[in-house]
């Protein structure tokens, strides 16, 4: 089969993850007869860069065509003085929203050959975590109104808005309960009612869509037990339901929990279950261009896009199988580094999981 796979490599650490990426995907394009093509867009800084404007046209249009887009990360200290539509940031935001992505899965689980380095409860790992985070991703705290203004002494103040329509909480809604269906059962929506008028309406949307659903058990939470309960017991959660910016925040979290962000993959999906695969990381300015990125997240993205866009199941499984052997191996970016495993680059890393993928292949696995 022949997939275009719109390719946004981005900033920071975003093009060396990314080049490992492909580097599996051409392997798994080879075994399974498939034509993979990458066609390479700009967004972010080096957008900027190259065009004046963090998201092209070019890109925006060529994503839109595409069968699904694949980004590494946006951003670094470079921009950071830009402010408004300049910022890098926005290009991610701008990709979302005019792709109609409002379903961001990230699921955190913990690979058992980490459990050892997870800075958990023993048991708590030992018997494995788990868990979809299911975030809203084009409404809430970062596509409301925004503005910096100065009052009548001359002093500044800024304010961003937090707005949720009863429809967009209901479709998120159905994607967790939806998910739900095929894994222990449990939807923990994750709000802020005791305070916030969207957490309120976001409550009670939610369980009108819930009562659809009477085989899956739905609990809520405020956001801020909810992030200490990630901690404290892990165990806990299966399906976690939230909004656009506690979902970013919690999933980071549920990252340190599972052994490093650089382990945590992402799917942001439209309906028709098109989307943009990327690592839950940002363009980690302070190891950019020094081969100790992590690209295990993005090769994991990879699979979820093969998986969920195109349907390559049993390639998806083959990939993260791979990802599982060379950490069983022992091999470790610094991140997930701990003793008496092998500290590995980059590039190593993309080229154990390539090698990994043959070895599996070759195997029948
Ligand atoms: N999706 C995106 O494009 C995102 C972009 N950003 C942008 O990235 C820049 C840096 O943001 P930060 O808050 O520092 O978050 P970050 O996720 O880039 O980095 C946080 C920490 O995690 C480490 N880290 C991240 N990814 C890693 C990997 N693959 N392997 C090993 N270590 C890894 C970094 O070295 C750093 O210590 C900012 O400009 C921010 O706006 C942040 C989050 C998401
Ligand atoms: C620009 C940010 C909203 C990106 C981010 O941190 C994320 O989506 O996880
Ligand atoms: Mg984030």
């Amino acid at each position: 089969m022949k997939f275009t796979i719109a390719t946004i490599p981005g900033d920071g650490i975003g093009p060396e993850v990314i080049q490992e990426t492909i580097k599996v995907l051409e392997t798994m394009a080879a075994i399974g007869g498939h034509t993979f093509s990458y066609p390479l867009l700009l967004a972010g800084g080096a957008a900027l860069d190259a065009t004046g404007h963090p998201l092209p046209e070019e890109t925006l249009q060529t994503a839109q065509e595409a069968d699904a887009v694949l980004l590494g990360a946006v951003g670094g200290p470079k921009w950071d003085h830009l402010e408004g539509e300049y910022r890098p940031e926005r290009a991610l935001l701008g990709l979302r929203k005019s792709l109609g992505l409002f379903a961001n899965l990230r699921p955190a689980v913990l690979f058992q050959p980490l459990k050892d380095a997870c800075p958990l409860h023993p048991a708590t790992a030992a018997k494995g975590i788990d868990i979809m985070v299911v975030r809203e991703l084009t409404g809430g705290l970062y596509f409301g109104k925004q503005e910096r203004l100065q009052d009548e002494t001359g002093g500044w103040y800024a304010y961003d808005t937090m707005q949720y329509h009863e429809s967009e909480i209901r479709r998120i809604a159905r994607v967790a309960l939806e998910l739900a269906k095929g894994r222990s059962g449990k939807v923990t929506s994750v709000d802020k009612a005791n305070i916030l008028e969207s957490s309120r309406l976001w409550r009670k949307t939610v369980m009108e869509e819930a009562a659809a659903y009477p085989t899956i058990s739905l609990d809520h939470m405020y956001v801020d037990n909810a992030s200490m309960q990630l901690v404290k017991s892990p165990g806990q959660f299966d399906v976690i339901l939230t909004e656009n910016m506690f979902g970013d925040i919690l999933s980071d979290e549920a990252g340190m929990i599972t052994g490093s962000i650089g382990m945590l993959p992402s799917a942001s999906l439209r309906e028709d279950q098109g989307g943009m695969y990327e690592p839950v990381h940002g363009s980690a300015p302070d190891i950019a261009g020094q081969n100790k990125a992590n690209p295990l997240a993005t090769i994991l993205s990879a699979a979820m896009m093969l998986r969920i866009s195109f349907g390559l199941e049993a390639e998806a499984m083959l990939m993260e199988s791979a990802v599982e052997h060379v950490l069983n191996q022992g091999l470790r970016t610094g991140d997930i580094y701990s003793d008496g495993c092998q500290l590995t680059g980059t590039r190593e890393m993309g080229a154990a999981v390539v090698a990994a993928v043959k070895q599996l292949e070759k195997k029948g696995a």
